[in-house]
């Protein structure tokens, strides 16, 4: 009800539009008022905005809008200063709207920039924009910080005194607040960057018309008008959840109104911006509607605000008087979305706030309207400013100077036709209110400073530096004059002729200009004359320094030809050395293969040599063996000579008793002889031919013993076998079970000597103790055959009793070792022919031991002889 009633007033109140030739006047600019269509979401939608021309739009009212009953179904048309279609860039619409407001700001004029439009019309998305597609209030931040990068005083040289003004501090003072700042920031400041606003530093463009004699501050502040109260989005204090205490708008020294108390942070960089607005952001009540889910319930505007004040004579430090400070602003105003209240279906606490964004807007509307009126027809009506926190803060820039510039933001949806049509209407009523152009001075000319002197200070600076360098220690400069004609003619217009004051200002400056260039042409002459001078020096110093430079460049050539040949000569010899190289490698195999031949060689030589070596220690041996043998049988067969010779004597001597003993049977007289005669000739009477010679007593059995015995009782001895009955056959032969052991194979003798044991059992391992401690077993006999040292075949039997243990096992005592023999039959013959003697005995001896030996034949015994020998162990 009350919205109509306001409704209603405002169209009584509304003005005819003022003619085109009245619109601009030269010290007013109009409200610029930019339409930006955003695409449409759904390919179904049907567009109810048509772009007719660059600048001009037409609203059709689709069939469900209520003015397409209310209105007859008219289409209207809307001029703007330049309508961007939804595929325009952001770079586009900022180069458009936003960069001529920050060209001002850099110059000292104000700005101020609306966002306005339906609820999800692209007003936030046009002023901030998206991640790497970045709106308007980044790049007003990047644009300006790339500007004055080299030309921003140090921090806390230009300090906000709380009343919307600066103060100017000292380099001395400025550097205490930042040392205590720092401190600050260690105890932990949070970093609030978002890196995706962030442009690449190529994107961004310098602004061209910057005074390089000031230095620069930007300060920015941040609040958020929400239900009609102004909060503080940067204030530091109370966390983020909690409610910001709600500020109050007051009007300065200059009658320029300001947030009373507002948190105004001095920004060095763009990402430090970020970093602040980021924070606000944090801080920005952001709440759902059934339309939008992020959906803006409150005006938020970001102020920059840029102090500059100029440098003093030597362009060095900012001159310390704050009349000379210049503060400019650039307000970037987001305004919440206007939207009907029973189509969004909002109750309680969003009601209450769409209300209050609708009243906001309203008064907006209305001092618009109403400020209009009073430009055109000349009228004092009050504008309403202070009905609304909104237009309260900007009412300034409306009375005062500055340029206004509005983004009126459409969705050409259907459903958004209604509300779309009352933001194209604000629109034009927007563009008909103008402003006061802003009037720049440059404060360093009016206070007779020259321009350039930054410039001229900081080449002067990097001169001296330069010199100081000892290269230009013999330079001589002169560093006196900076070229300069002074100051810029002052800013002064003769509007008429009485205005006497102002020529005789203009011929004063004049003079002092003609003078100044008189005495900087005298400078300059004398300069040019010792710059001749010094220029004639150079050049013959150049000259000599060219055909210097010839001779060197000639030596030059004729070392680099011989480094040519050189390397020519270098590659050649690197090629034979790597061919030679190559060739040893080779010849380093070679070598090392023949060592290996030579070395396998050597081994088999050494084996072959231990071999023979061996083979000859054997044959050595051997050989030694059978001297020895031989030494031996030398020896036997002259001991045996001499035992014949002797026995021969002997036995001449028996035969000659014999031969008388018969001469005396044939009646001799014959004398026998009384010792061995008496036994021989007793012998010889008891002989009978055919009796047994065992019928004989022992001792003439063996008639030549007894001599033997008186001679040579050993030698004698050695040839004739001792019999020990324990070794006869018998004994083996005893009918008792026999253990025969024969480890290894017997080598068959194939003759009558070789051992034969009755009731025997034959083995060559014993396996268990069963094999000998069993009822049947109660000898045992090892058998066992070797060669001797005349190589000849040795045949053992130890021969033992079996006795069975307590334990049940059995043990065998030996009581018996019986040796076979056999000798060479060339040997035996040798021996035999020569010891005839013996061999009759060792007959005889045969023939005593038959009972214990097995038949013998004659042949038998020739070849072979058995020894028995007797072991009492
Ligand atoms: N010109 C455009 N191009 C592409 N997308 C756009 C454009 N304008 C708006 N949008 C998209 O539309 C959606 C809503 O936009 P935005 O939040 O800027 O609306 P708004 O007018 O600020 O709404 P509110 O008043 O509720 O805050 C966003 O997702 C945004 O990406």
């Amino acid at each position: 009800m009350k919205s109509a009633k306001s409704k209603q007033r405002l169209n009584e109140m509304r003005t005819p539009a003022r003619s085109k030739q009245n619109l601009v006047s030269g010290d007013r600019d109009p409200v610029y008022v930019f339409c930006r269509l955003r695409p449409m979401q759904r390919d179904a939608d049907v567009p109810c905005v048509k772009i007719l021309s660059p600048t001009t739009v037409l609203m059709s009212p689709p069939s469900t809008a209520l003015s397409y009953r209310n209105e007859n179904n008219k289409t209207m048309k809307y001029t703007f200063k330049e309508v961007f279609p939804p595929e325009t860039s952001q770079q586009e619409v900022f180069d458009k709207v936003a960069l001529p407001l920050v060209e001002g700001l850099i110059k000292g004029k104000n700005g101020l920039l609306f966002t306005y439009g339906v609820t999800g019309s692209g007003k936030t998305f046009t002023m901030t924009g998206e991640p790497n597609n970045c709106g308007i209030l980044p790049r007003c931040l990047n644009i300006i910080f790339k500007t004055i990068n080299d030309y921003q005083a140090h921090k806390y040289v230009f300090k906000p005194d709380k009343m919307n003004m600066f103060d100017i501090q000292t380099e001395a003072e400025a550097m205490l607040e930042r040392q205590q700042e720092l401190h600050k920031f260690k105890s932990g400041r949070k970093n609030n960057s978002n890196p995706d606003l962030a442009m690449s530093s190529t994107d961004i463009t310098k602004i061209e018309g910057l005074n390089e004699d000031n230095q620069y501050a930007v300060f920015v502040t941040y609040v958020e008008i929400y239900n009609n109260s102004v909060f503080d989005l940067l204030e530091d204090g109370p966390p983020i959840t909690k409610n910001l205490p709600v500020k109050i708008i007051r009007e300065d020294g200059s009658h320029n109104m300001y947030v009373h108390g507002v948190t105004e942070i001095e920004i060095k960089s763009a990402d430090e911006a970020f970093d602040a607005f980021y924070l606000g952001l944090k801080r920005k009540r952001m709440a759902h509607t059934n339309l939008n889910a992020e959906s803006s319930r409150s005006h938020s505007v970001f102020t920059i605000r840029l102090v500059q004040a100029p440098v003093d004579a030597e362009g060095e430090a900012v001159i310390q008087n704050k009349k000379f400070l210049s503060v400019s602003q650039l307000s970037l105003v987001d305004l919440a979305g206007s939207e009907r209240t029973n189509r969004t279906k909002n109750t309680g606490q969003r009601l209450r706030e769409a209300g209050n964004i609708n009243k906001s807007l309203m008064t907006l509307r209305t001092c618009l309207e109403l400020l209009r009126e009073n430009q055109i027809s000349g009228a004092n009506n009050m504008v309403p400013y202070r009905e609304s926190k909104i237009t309260h803060l900007f009412k300034n820039f409306f009375e005062g100077e500055g340029q206004v510039r509005m983004i009126v933001c459409a969705n050409p949806r259907a459903e958004d036709y209604d509300e779309t049509l009352q933001v194209m209407r604000f629109a034009e009523l927007a563009a008909e209110v103008e402003v006061t152009k802003a009037q720049v001075t440059d404060i360093g000319a009016t206070i007779g400073l020259m321009s350039g002197r930054r410039k001229a200070n900081r080449l002067f600076t990097t001169a001296k530096e330069n010199l100081a360098r000892p290269e230009a220690r013999d330079l001589e400069l002169d560093l006196g004059l900076v070229y300069s004609l002074g100051p810029d003619f002052p800013n002064l217009e003769l509007k008429s002729a009485q205005a006497a004051h102002i020529t005789k200002e203009l011929m004063a400056h004049l003079e002092m200009r003609i003078n100044r260039r008189e005495a900087l042409k005298r400078s300059k002459a004398l300069k040019d004359e010792r710059f001749r001078s010094s220029l004639l020096e150079l050049e013959k110093e150049t000259l000599e320094l060219r055909s210097e430079n010839l001779s060197l460049r000639g030596q030059l050539n004729a070392a680099e030809q011989r480094i040519r040949a050189l390397e020519d000569r270098l590659t050649a010899t690197e090629n034979a050395s790597l061919t030679n190289q190559r060739k040893l490698t080779e010849i380093t195999e070679y070598t090392s293969q023949l060592k290996r031949e030579l070395q396998e060689k050597d081994l088999l030589l050494n084996q072959n040599k231990l071999e023979k070596e061996k083979q000859k220690k054997i044959l050595e041996r051997k050989y030694n063996n059978k001297i020895a043998a031989e030494h031996e049988k030398a020896r036997e067969i002259h001991s045996e000579n001499e035992r014949l010779k002797n026995a021969k004597k002997e036995q001449e001597k028996i035969l000659m008793v014999i031969d008388q003993a018969l001469k005396g049977d044939r009646g001799d007289n014959v004398d026998y002889p009384k010792s061995t005669g008496d036994v021989a000739a007793q012998t010889t009477r008891d002989f009978t031919p055919g009796s047994t010679p065992r019928a004989l007593p022992a001792h003439l059995l063996t008639p030549f013993s007894a001599a033997q015995t008186r001679d040579t009782p050993a030698s004698s001895r050695r040839g004739i076998a001792v019999a020990n009955p324990r070794h006869r056959r018998s004994l083996s032969a005893d009918g008792r079970g026999w253990v025969e052991h024969a480890p290894n194979k017997i080598v068959p003798m194939g003759t009558v000597m070789k051992p034969s044991i009755v009731n025997s059992k034959i083995v060559n391992k014993l396996k268990s103790v069963k094999d000998i401690a069993n009822s049947k077993t109660s000898k045992y006999c090892l058998i066992s055959q070797e060669q001797d040292t005349d190589g000849e075949l040795e045949t053992k039997l130890y021969k033992g009793d079996v006795v069975p243990t307590c334990g049940g096992g059995a043990q065998v005592i030996f009581n018996d070792v019986e040796m076979l023999k056999q000798f060479s039959p060339t040997r035996e013959s040798n021996q035999s022919n020569r010891t005839s003697g013996p061999s009759c005995a060792r007959h005889s001896s045969k023939k005593r031991d038959t009972t214990h030996s097995p038949p013998q034949t004659p042949s038998n015994a020739s070849k072979k002889q058995r020894i028995i020998m007797l072991d009492d162990d």
